[in-house]
């Protein structure tokens, strides 16, 4: 029994060069999650899924109509290959491999230099869960448990907190501020519902900011 773990990362992928191998069910759900991660996108598939169409009609990815031909990896950041025939999603392994270009292989985990959690997203939070391989299964059903607990309050917390970060200077006392935001009164009442009175507090504690430094 394996008892390795994989290493979650969240990519930027904004502006980054992103080839998708294949054009089907799999793929097609990648795609409009690779785009609204504003990455480039390019498709190379013979038979194309309705998202990735009408994304291409949008003008939000590029499409070549056609089976992989070598050297398409070429010049991509990041290789995302889901297709029906394993040794197409090995060539493209192979080839980006030898290029040093990072690759994950949709259900072949031997071909994969990262794998996929299962994600879900409220606003600007991500829930995302891996099984290490174990049990995408799994991953699915906790992923699902794990959003529920992601309320409204919890979204309009994490857009506060980004808008003060971005207006304060950073520093410890900031730190503590955004720190008592979420621990303290304001996010629970955020929680609750009640605005008004979440933004008293932050109006309070942002008077008083700025007097310890
Ligand atoms: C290693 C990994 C590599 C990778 O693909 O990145 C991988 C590998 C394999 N998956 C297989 C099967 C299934 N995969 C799913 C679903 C998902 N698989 C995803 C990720 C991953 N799958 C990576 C590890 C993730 C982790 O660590 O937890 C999810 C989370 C993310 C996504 O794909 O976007 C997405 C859920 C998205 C969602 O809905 O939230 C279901 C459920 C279903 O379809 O209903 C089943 C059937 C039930 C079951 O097996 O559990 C098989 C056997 C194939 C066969 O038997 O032929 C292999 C190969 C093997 O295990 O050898
Ligand atoms: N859809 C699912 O729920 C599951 C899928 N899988 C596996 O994931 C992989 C992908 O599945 P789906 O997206 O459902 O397959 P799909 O059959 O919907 O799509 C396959 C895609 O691969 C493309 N393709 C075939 N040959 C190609 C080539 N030479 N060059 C470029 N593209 C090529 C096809 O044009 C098509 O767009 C398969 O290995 C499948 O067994 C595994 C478990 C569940």
């Amino acid at each position: 029994m394996s008892t390795h773990v994989d290493f979650p990362v969240c990519l930027r992928l904004q502006g980054k060069r992103v080839l998708l191998v294949g054009a089907g069910t799999i793929a097609d759900e990648r795609s409009q999650q690779l785009v609204d991660a504003g990455a480039r996108v390019r498709v190379v598939a013979p038979s194309i899924g309705a998202t990735i169409r009408r994304l291409a009609e949008e003008g939000r990815l590029e499409l070549l109509e056609r089976a992989y031909v070598p050297g398409d990896v070429r010049g991509h950041d990041v290789v995302f290959v889901a297709t029906d025939d394993r040794r197409v999603s090995q060539t493209v392994a192979d080839e980006a491999r030898a290029l040093g270009i990072w690759v994950n292989a949709a259900d072949i985990p031997e071909l994969c230099d990262f794998t996929l959690p299962s994600v879900g997203r409220r606003g600007p939070i991500v829930v995302a869960v891996s099984t290490s391989g174990l049990s995408p299964a799994l991953a699915r059903q906790l992923r699902r448990r794990f959003l529920e607990q992601v309320g409204p309050g919890h979204v309009q917390l994490a857009r506060l907190s980004g808008w003060l970060r971005k207006r304060l200077p950073c520093g410890s006392e900031r730190m503590r501020l955004l720190k008592q935001l979420v621990e303290g009164e304001a996010g629970e009442l955020l929680a609750r519902g009640q605005r008004r009175a979440a933004w008293a507090q932050v109006r309070a504690a942002l008077e008083t900011f700025g007097e310890t430094r």
